[in-house]
């Protein structure tokens, strides 16, 4: 399969990495980091370990390919549409976090799928990204059902030796992830501690809380997540990754722009579309921005 991945940093470095075993893959990617796997191919490390090599360039317009990867933060999403609008495509797959496939299928003729990534990432250097964990990618269809698309793109990642499943219900499971990362990745980057220290108390409470308006607001939008299920996804995540510092807080502790807008913004847009207030969603959105605003990075 010939993939692009479009925002080749941290995740999409190591997904295009794996899948340049066996398929033929272009990395959009900056400089240094492009120049660096060009000239001497990518070396991954860490929990998988392969030397590779992808084309890397930073161009961003003009490329062909079966599938584009979307692995941009979330506000850089508008933008990666519009370089693929300018590409010949034959499908797209986000694996962000936050809600950016609606950008993504607004703007593109080529069909989205929706994406789920629990991998670990992180570019050490140029030419060199290390895998902090492996987790499952879950992709499928964004409406939810069959998709022999789907199916052809998880056989794609399985046959890199990457762990990919094919997943009917992509509405509700991108919608319990919402969930979770509106209630663990605001509350542990305002308060600065690890995802452990969510497991009680007040922020046990104000994660829940977050995650319960998500799961109320997927409801509006006739997606199945009962408030139970999306407060013990919380749990279950806080327990699995108890000494990670979330990716918000990893933004935050940087002085980076963080994915808020994808997430509890997203909430609070689309609570609005129903007339519906979501005040924790809404207080945690404002607080992250007010600090973007006063760190000069919004
Ligand atoms: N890292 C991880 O372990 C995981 C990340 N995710 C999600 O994946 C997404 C990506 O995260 P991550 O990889 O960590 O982020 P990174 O910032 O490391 O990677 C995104 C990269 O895209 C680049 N980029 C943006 N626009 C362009 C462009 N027009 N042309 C070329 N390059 C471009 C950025 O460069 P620049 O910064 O210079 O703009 C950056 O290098 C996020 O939504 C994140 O939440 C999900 C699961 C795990
Ligand atoms: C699951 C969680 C909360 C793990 O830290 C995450 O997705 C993130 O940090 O962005």
């Amino acid at each position: 399969m010939r993939i692009l991945v479009f925002g080749a940093g941290s995740l999409g470095t190591l997904v295009g990495g794996l899948l340049a075993s066996v398929h033929d893959v272009t990395l959009v990617a900056r400089d240094p980091h492009a120049a660096r796997v060009s000239a001497a191919g990518l070396d991954i490390v860490g929990a998988e370990s392969a030397h590779v090599s992808p084309a890397a360039t930073t161009t961003e317009t003009g490329h062909s390919a079966d599938l584009a990867l979307v692995t941009v933060k979330s506000f850089d999403t508008a933008a990666a549409a519009d370089a693929l609008a300018d590409c010949d495509v034959g499908a797209v797959l986000s694996l962000q976090n936050g809600l950016t496939e609606e950008t993504l299928a607004s703007r593109l003729d080529a069909p989205v799928l929706a994406g789920t990534a629990t991998y670990g990432a992180r570019l050490v250097e140029p030419g060199r990204v290390e895998c902090t964990g492996v987790g499952r990618i879950v992709l499928g269809a964004l409406d939810g059902g069959p998709d022999p698309l789907a199916e052809r793109v998880g056989k794609a990642f399985r046959d890199a030796g990457l762990n990919a499943l094919v997943a009917t219900d992509m509405p509700r499971r991108r919608w319990e992830k919402l969930a979770v990362n509106a209630g663990i990745n605001a509350v542990t980057a305002l308060s600065r501690v690890e995802n452990g220290a969510l497991r009680s108390g007040d922020a046990n409470d104000l994660a829940h809380r977050a995650a319960r308006e998500t799961a109320r607001v997927a409801r509006l939008e006739r997606v199945s997540l009962p408030n139970r299920v999306a407060r013990e996804a919380v749990d279950r995540v806080v327990e699995k990754t108890a000494a990670n510092r979330s990716s918000m807080l990893q933004d935050v502790a940087a002085e980076k722009r963080t994915e808020v807008d994808a997430i509890n913004g997203a909430v609070v847009d689309i609570a609005a579309d129903h007339g519906f207030e979501v005040p924790t969603n809404r207080t945690l959105a404002a607080l992250l921005r007010a600090w973007e605003r006063g760190a000069g990075i919004r």
